[in-house]
């Protein structure tokens, strides 16, 4: 039987538990997903268990989630062509616990992220011009000029 993503996570279809101060975003930006994890965080007063160094660990973990929904399938094709809708609702709820806790990894250490992901790409690009290694998949410490 088909399940919903609640379902797939073990919920009930009750969500009166469900609360936020913040207007409902459809689209959100990382600075979107930063504010309501950090009001989520305080509404359960839970700042005091997200230190940097747990929050790397949760992220962690939640990779690891991920890479359970992987093993031993085999090879995934573009698109996940194979897999079920129950099957890619729980990778997106896994990827976005793994988004949700880098989010507030940076922030917690004072990283703009996106700033640090523009700055990050420029930099990706001096290292791999597409005219150098165009279809090459070589680290850049194996080119040899
Ligand atoms: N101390 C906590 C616990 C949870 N969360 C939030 C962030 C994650 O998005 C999600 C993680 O919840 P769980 O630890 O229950 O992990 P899963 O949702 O992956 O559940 P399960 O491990 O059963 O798959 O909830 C949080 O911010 N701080």
């Amino acid at each position: 039987m088909a399940m919903n993503g609640d379902q797939v996570c073990g919920l009930k279809g009750d969500m009166s538990e469900q609360q936020s101060t913040s207007p409902i975003v459809n689209e959100p930006t990382i600075e979107d997903i930063r504010r309501m994890q950090a009001e989520f965080t305080d509404e359960r007063n839970w700042n005091q268990f997200h230190q940097p160094r747990n929050l790397l660990l949760a992220l962690v973990g939640e990779v690891g989630e991920v890479a359970e929904l992987f093993q031993w399938r085999g090879e995934a094709a573009e698109g996940l062509p194979d897999w079920t809708g129950p099957e890619r609702e729980h990778l997106a709820h896994e990827l976005s616990d793994v988004l949700i806790y880098l989010v507030e990894l940076a922030e917690k250490c004072h990283i703009d992220l996106p700033q640090a992901v523009l700055r990050k790409m420029a930099l990706n690009r001096l290292k791999y011009p597409a005219s150098k290694v165009h279809g090459s998949a070589k680290k850049y410490t194996e080119y040899n000029d």
